[in-house]
C-alpha cells in the first residue's frame, strides 16, 4: 500500500472480462486525471510459447503441475518487484506479452514472445495492473498488500469458460479441443492460485448468465449484458447501510441479495462500476495530494 504511488489491480482468470474492465478503468482515470502506468499481467509470464510448449512437455513426462495460473509459469518475484518499487518511487519496469498478429504489428515482435524490459512511464499518479496475478500469495510474496484498491472480475464459471473459449477459438486461432485441453491442464493452479484471490480483493464484480450456458462448448455466442445479471460484493471497507440504499436508489432495478451485496441488471455494469470505483480512485488520488480539482 502506498498513499503516494497507490497501485490498483484488476485480477481475473483467463477470458473473465478483465481487458474489457480496464476500458471502463481508463474512461475513469480520464475522467479524475490520473495519470496510470498500464502493466499487462501476461507479461509475467516465465516463458514464451515455444519454450513454454516444451515445458509443458517436460511436466507432463515428469508428472509436474505447470500452467498459466501457476508459480512455475510466471515470475511472481518480477511483480512483486514491480509493485514495491512501484510504491515506494512511482517506477519500475514493464514488458508486454504478443499474443497475436494484431498485436505482433503494434510491436514489432512475433507472436508468443516478450518485447524487451523497460522503464515505466515518469511522472504517473498510479500504476493499473489488469491480469491474473493482482492479488496472488505464494510463499513469501503477497501481492495483494502491496495492492490499495483490489478488483476481482469472476463471472460464473461457466460464462468465464463460455468467453475464453470465444476468444481464443476466434481472436487467438487455437481450437476448441486445444482449449478444453488448457481449461483442464490449470485446474489445479486456478484452485490454488486464482481463486484465493476473491477474497482478498476490494470489491468483485461477478456476471451471472441468464441464458443456457450448462455446456460451455455448446453456446454459440457470448451472453450479452441484456442476457445476465452483475452481482457486486464489496468485500472492503464494509458499506454502511445509507451507501448500499444510495447505490440501489443510483441503479435502476437493482437490488440488495446479500449483507454486502448488491444485483443488478448486465446492461448497468459500467455505470455502476464508474458510480462506485470512481469515488475509490478520487480518494486515491486525494491521499496523494494530486486531484484535478475539477474531477468532482
Ligand atoms: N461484460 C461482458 N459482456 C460481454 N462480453 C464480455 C464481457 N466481458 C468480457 N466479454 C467477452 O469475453 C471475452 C474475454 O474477455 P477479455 O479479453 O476481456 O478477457 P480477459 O480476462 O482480459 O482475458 P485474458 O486475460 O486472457 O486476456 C471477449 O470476447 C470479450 O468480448
Ligand atoms: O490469456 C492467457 C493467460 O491470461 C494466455 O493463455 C496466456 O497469455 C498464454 O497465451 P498463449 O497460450 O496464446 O501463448
Amino acid at each position: 500500500m502506498s498513499r503516494k504511488h497507490p497501485i490498483i489491480a484488476v485480477t481475473g482468470s483467463s477470458g473473465a472480462g478483465t481487458s474489457t474492465v480496464k476500458n471502463a478503468l481508463e474512461h475513469i482515470f480520464h475522467l479524475v486525471g490520473a495519470r496510470a502506468a498500464f502493466i499487462e499481467g501476461d507479461s509475467f509470464h516465465r516463458y514464451e510459447r515455444k519454450a513454454m510448449a516444451e515445458e509443458l512437455q517436460k511436466a507432463k513426462e515428469e508428472g509436474r503441475t505447470l500452467s498459466h495460473f501457476g508459480p512455475e509459469g510466471n515470475l511472481f518475484d518480477k511483480q512483486l518487484e514491480l509493485f514495491t518499487c512501484y510504491g515506494e518511487s512511482g517506477t519500475g519496469v514493464r514488458r508486454k506479452y504478443i499474443h497475436n498478429e494484431e498485436e505482433a504489428a503494434r510491436h514489432e515482435g512475433p507472436p508468443g514472445t516478450f518485447t524487451d524490459w523497460e522503464p515505466i512511464p515518469p511522472d504517473t499518479d498510479l500504476l493499473f495492473y489488469e491480469g491474473l496475478h493482482g492479488g496472488v500469495v505464494h510463499g513469501d510474496i503477497d501481492m495483494a498488500a502491496r495492492v490499495d484498491l483490489l478488483i476481482g472480475v469472476c463471472p460464473t464459471m461457466n460464462l468465464e469458460w463460455v468467453q475464453k473459449i470465444h476468444r481464443d477459438t476466434r481472436e487467438r486461432g487455437y481450437k476448441e479441443d486445444d482449449v478444453k485441453d488448457a481449461i483442464w491442464r490449470r485446474m489445479y493452479d486456478y484452485m490454488h492460485y486464482i481463486l484465493p484471490q476473491f477474497s482478498r480483493t476490494h470489491i468483485n464484480f461477478q456476471r451471472i448468465p441468464l441464458t443456457d450456458t450448462s455446456n460451455p462448448f455448446a453456446v454459440s455466442s457470448i451472453p450479452t449484458p441484456d442476457q445476465s445479471l452483475v452481482m457486486i460484493h464489496l468485500q472492503k471497507p464494509k458499506p454502511t447501510v445509507d451507501y448500499k440504499l444510495s447505490l440501489k436508489g443510483l441503479i435502476d432495478d437493482s437490488s440488495i441479495s446479500g449483507l454486502n451485496t448488491l444485483v443488478i441488471p448486465g446492461g448497468k455494469m459500467m455505470y455502476a462500476m464508474e458510480l462506485i470505483l470512481t469515488e475509490r480512485i478520487l480518494g486515491l488520488m486525494k491521499q496523494r495530494g494530486h486531484l484535478d480539482p475539477d474531477a468532482e
